[in-house]
């Protein structure tokens, strides 16, 4: 078969971040700013960056609907933080009229960790990728405060129990942002759930 072609939703955020941790793990990437862009991926990472942002240029570029309906289809996709927020069917703390792409079966709170906490960094137990600890870092992060059914807890903050990595079939987020570190096991463990699909 042929290597799947992994896109990055490029409407605002940490793209370049992204790509370089996907060659990191072995997979070249695209940008996507457009219907045909998104078209031509077999999967899509949502990048970090500004929830509100990523959701008012999607719409203005047309790509909301197409993004909803490739989920929907079952594409694979990966969002970190603001891309969290994006894939999440519900949201707390949104602006007026905030939309997401949906598709994971979970409540968001935005910006949930405060204030005090804006930004942190926290080693998270995440057996999923093995036995060593995943060094995390949050920025204004959300966390996952309700799962549906279907929703697999990945990873959780030792220090308060909040759910910040979870996976639904073909579809991953976590609240923090491993494009950030030099770590590209999340990146390794969504281009396995690419390869499955
Ligand atoms: N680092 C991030 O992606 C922050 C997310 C941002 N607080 C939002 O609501 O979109």
């Amino acid at each position: 078969m042929t290597q799947p072609i992994v896109g990055v939703l490029a409407l605002q955020g940490d793209v370049r971040e992204h790509q370089r941790m996907l060659a990191d793990a072995g997979a070249p990437s695209t940008p996507v700013r457009t219907p045909d862009g998104l078209a031509a991926v077999d999967a899509l990472v949502l990048p970090g960056g500004e929830s509100t942002t990523i959701w008012r240029l999607a719409r203005t570029f047309g790509l909301l609907e197409p993004l909803r309906r490739r989920v929907a289809e079952g594409m694979p996709a990966y969002g970190s933080c603001a891309g969290m927020i994006m894939l999440a069917d519900r949201i707390e703390g949104g602006v007026a009229g905030q939309e997401t792409v949906g598709g994971m079966d979970i409540t968001v709170r935005r910006n949930a960790f405060g204030r005090q906490v804006d930004s942190f960094e926290a080693d998270l137990d995440f057996p999923a990728l093995g036995p060593d600890p995943l060094h995390a870092v949050f920025i204004r992060a959300p966390w996952v405060e309700k799962i549906g059914d279907g929703v697999e807890v990945l990873a959780r903050v030792p220090s308060t129990g909040n759910i910040v990595a979870v996976r639904q079939g073909r579809l991953l987020a976590t609240s923090f942002h491993p494009e950030l570190t030099a770590d590209a096991r999340v990146h390794a463990l969504f281009l396995d759930i690419v390869k499955e699909a």
